[in-house]
Formats: structure tokens, C-alpha cells, sequence
């Protein structure tokens, strides 16, 4: 096991390159699955997620070929072999081969996924609409089991608008007969992306991007190429590093009308911020100001960027204050930011960020994955050594963490942790 080590203090200066969509790739890999021939991926982040789900695939008899970003999916062997355990557990997003799955096979069996704890984070519109399309769904040891003899379109409206109920219906709904309409979507832009491999398959679909997809199931999708978007909480999260450290950084390979929410908060605090067509060149201002922010559905402030943004907040003069309406429980990161000083109260179901404050390098744990982001953010901007230990989660979701950090002039590298820091971590 290992921990990062991030010596604070440094100004970022240079250039990151973004990696592809995390939250894209992980519905890209399944999707696969409903084709009859080769789809081949490119632009796929280096990441902890994409690895365990290309070897789920190879679990249900998919040949998956990797050279660099790109990988090659051979998906006429696979079969609907259940996984009610394992890998499954590890990531949220293995929830997509249940779509993926009836879509394809009618059935399937796929153990409760796991990814970031943030609060509760139930599935049931993701069920609701399984069974609007005619599968029975049963939750039986901890894994869904779904079957149904036949898929019909249905009329499908989400009570809560959900990325993944919305990605996990279109999938299943592709291969129905007939006609499926989900109300009150996601609207993400990885939704698009979804939509945009299934279309280049032959899936009939309209919609995508707006409240209410409209799909026209088809009997055979085949095999295609897709090159993948890039990832907006990637850069989100450089950009915030760089509003907290950067002299000089230039954002690359990113689409910057996807992170209007952030770049709007980010210059009320005085950040100054360019935009390209695909960069974004950020400093640091002299002086920033707090702000409050309230995440929302998309095209609302994402919530994956509520804790970088908490982290970036320690050093802005006044008051802000930070309230999460998707996950009103992912505070996690707060009490390791006050290890390093920060001056934060969680009141009301909000976090109350007073600043500045001088963060001091401290050992902190990352509980999830952007919990992670933000003690990276804060350790960046830190008096001293900030030892992160939680590096899985980290790995989930960015690719080349370290290298990425050491171009742009960071001082970061990884260590063993001994017998005892990981008894302690696993006792934390
Ligand atoms: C792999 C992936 O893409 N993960 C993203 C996805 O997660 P995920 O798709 O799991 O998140 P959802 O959009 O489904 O969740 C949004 C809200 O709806 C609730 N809900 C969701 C489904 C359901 O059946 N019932 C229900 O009540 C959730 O508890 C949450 O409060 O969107 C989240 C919200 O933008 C992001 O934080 C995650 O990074
Ligand atoms: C919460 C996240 O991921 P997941 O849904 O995969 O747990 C995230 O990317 O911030």
C-alpha cells in the first residue's frame, strides 16, 4: 500500500494534458457489450476504474486489447455470466452491465456495485426503469438479478434526475421493441458521449444532452470506433489547482463550455482565466475573495468538484459556504482539512469555509476519490510535507496523478507505507 507525499509551497507553472471522461469511459466499456462486432475505445484514461471494468468484460468471455489509450473489445464470445461478487464491488459504475447486459442477453446478475461511499446511493430508478421495459428485477444476497422474456419501450420518468438510471436505461432500451422515452434526464455530458457510441452501433436515439430521450429500439447494433470526451472533473480539479498555486498553467484537451459552473466561480473569486477553443490558461489571482456555491444537477456546479473547490476556498478572504443538494452528506474531507488548519464548520448541512487561513501539512486519509482531489488542492498550497494515505481511491479516477503534478513543477512523490500507517489506516 502507499501514501502521497506533497510538499506544499511550490507554484505550478507549464502544462497538463487532460485524460479521457472518466465517468464516460466507465459507460463506454460496458456499451460494448451490446455490439455483435469489434468496438474499438480511444483516448481512455490510465485509470484504476477503466482496468477493473475491461477485466469484468474479459470475466464474461470479451477479448479486451489495450495499446496505450486505446483498446479494442471483442464482444462475440461474451455471455451472460453472473458476477454477483468481486470486481463488481469495486467501482460504481459496474451497474452498467445491467443494462448493457438485458439489453444484450434479457438477463442478468450483478452484485450491488460499491465506488465512492457519499451518503446513501440507492438504484431504485435505475430498477424503476428495468421493469418499465418489462425485466423482473429481484435483489436477492446483495447482487440484482433481471430477467425478462421480452423488452418493450416504455414511458419512463425519473423521480430524481440521475446520471446513471438515465445511462443504464438507454442502454437496455436500445435493444427493446418499440419506442422508450425517459423524462426528467441527466443531462451530462457524458450522456452525449453514451448516446453518440450507441448511435454509431446503429442505436436510434434523440435527445441526449436534453430532459427527455427519445429511443427507437433496434433488433442488431455492431461494432464501431468512438473517441471518447475529455474529462471535465480532471480539469476542473487542475483548474482549481491552479487557482490555488498556479503562476502560469495552461489546461489542455479541454472542452470549456463544460465547465462554465466552475469558471464562473473561479473568476468571481479573482481568478483570471482565458478560454481557448480546447485550453484554458489559468493564474492565480493576487487576492481572491470567497464565494458560496450550491451543487446541482447538470448544468448546475457538479457536486465531483464541491471538494476540490472546499479545498481552494481555505485561501480566499471572508466567508464561504459550501452546500452539497446531490450529496448532502459528502463532507468527508472536511475533518482532514482542519488537520491541516483549515478554519471549517459544518452547520445546517452546509461547510462553512472562513478564510485565509496558512494550511500546515498534516497526515490525512482520502475517503474517496475526491476527497482525495481536495487534499491535494490543499496540500499544494500547504507550509510543508502533506502525507496522503487512501491512494486507491485516488487511482480511480486520475490517470498519472504524480507525473502530471511534477510537470507542472509540484513537489510530489509516492511511498511504501509501513506495517504500522497501514494498520492505523485501516483502523481510521
Ligand atoms: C460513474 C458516474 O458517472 N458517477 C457519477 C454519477 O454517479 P451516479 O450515477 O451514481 O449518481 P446519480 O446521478 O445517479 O445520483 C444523483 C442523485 O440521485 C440519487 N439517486 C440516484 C439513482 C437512484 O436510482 N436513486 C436516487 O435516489 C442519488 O442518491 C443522488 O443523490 O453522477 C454523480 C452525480 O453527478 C457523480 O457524483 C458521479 O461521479
Ligand atoms: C463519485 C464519483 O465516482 P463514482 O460514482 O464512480 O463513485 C466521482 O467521480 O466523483
Amino acid at each position: 500500500m502507499q501514501k502521497l507525499l506533497v510538499e506544499g509551497g511550490h507554484l505550478l507553472n507549464g502544462e497538463v494534458r487532460i485524460s479521457g471522461a472518466k465517468n464516460s469511459a466507465v459507460a463506454l466499456l460496458p456499451a460494448s457489450i451490446l455490439a455483435d462486432s469489434n468496438v474499438t475505445i480511444e483516448g481512455l484514461p490510465d485509470i484504476s476504474d477503466v482496468e477493473t471494468l475491461s477485466c469484468l468484460l474479459e470475466e464474461i468471455g470479451g477479448t479486451v486489447e489495450r495499446e496505450g489509450n486505446t483498446v479494442h473489445i471483442d464482444p462475440a464470445e461474451m455471455t451472460a455470466m453472473p458476477l454477483p461478487n468481486g470486481r463488481v464491488k469495486k467501482l460504481r459504475a459496474s451497474y452498467y452491465f445491467m443494462g448493457a447486459m438485458l439489453g444484450r442477453f434479457k438477463e442478468a446478475v450483478i452484485g450491488l456495485p460499491g465506488g465512492c461511499y457519499l451518503g446513501p446511493r440507492p438504484i431504485d430508478q435505475h430498477i424503476k426503469g428495468f421493469e418499465a421495459l418489462g425485466a423482473t428485477v429481484t435483489n436477492e444476497q446483495g447482487a440484482v438479478y433481471l430477467r425478462a422474456n421480452e423488452l418493450r419501450g416504455a414511458r419512463i420518468y425519473l423521480d430524481v434526475v440521475s446520471v446513471g438510471a438515465t445511462i443504464n436505461i438507454m442502454l437496455a432500451a436500445v435493444k427493446a421493441k418499440g419506442k422508450t422515452v425517459i423524462e426528467n434526464a441527466a443531462r451530462e455530458p457524458e450522456i452525449i458521449d453514451v448516446a453518440t457510441i450507441l448511435t454509431s452501433m446503429g442505436a436510434k436515439i434523440k435527445g441526449a444532452g436534453t430532459d427527455v430521450i427519445r429511443i427507437e429500439g433496434v433488433d442488431k447494433l455492431t461494432g464501431c470506433m468512438h473517441t471518447i470526451i475529455p474529462d471535465r472533473i480532471e480539469a476542473g480539479t487542475y483548474t482549481i489547482m491552479a487557482a490555488a498555486q498556479g503562476e502560469k498553467v495552461l489546461i489542455d484537451n479541454v472542452i470549456p463550455q463544460h465547465l462554465e459552473p466552475l469558471l464562473a466561480k473561479l473568476r468571481e473569486m479573482g481568478v483570471h482565466i482565458k478560454e481557448g477553443e480546447e485550453q484554458l490558461l489559468v493564474h492565480r489571482g493576487e487576492k481572491l475573495s470567497s464565494v458560496d456555491i450550491k451543487t446541482l444537477v447538470h448544468p448546475g456546479f457538479p457536486t465531483d468538484l464541491q471538494q476540490p473547490f472546499t479545498a481552494l476556498l481555505t485561501r480566499a478572504h471572508g466567508t464561504g459556504v459550501v452546500t452539497d443538494t446531490i450529496y448532502q452528506a459528502r463532507f468527508k474531507h472536511i475533518d482532514e482539512l482542519r488537520r491541516m488548519n483549515a478554519l471549517i464548520k459544518v452547520e445546517g448541512g452546509s461547510a462553512i469555509v472562513t478564510g485565509p487561513v496558512q494550511l500546515e501539512g498534516a497526515t490525512v486519509k482520502a475517503s474517496d476519490l475526491r476527497a482525495g482531489a481536495s487534499l491535494i488542492v490543499a496540500g499544494l498550497m500547504a507550509d510543508g510535507v502533506t502525507e496522503i494515505t487512501g491512494m486507491d481511491h485516488i487511482e480511480r479516477g486520475y490517470a498519472n496523478i504524480e507525473e502530471k503534478l511534477i510537470d507542472m513543477g509540484a513537489n510530489v512523490w509516492r511511498e511504501d507505507m509501513t506495517k504500522a500507517e497501514i494498520e492505523q489506516f485501516q483502523n481510521s
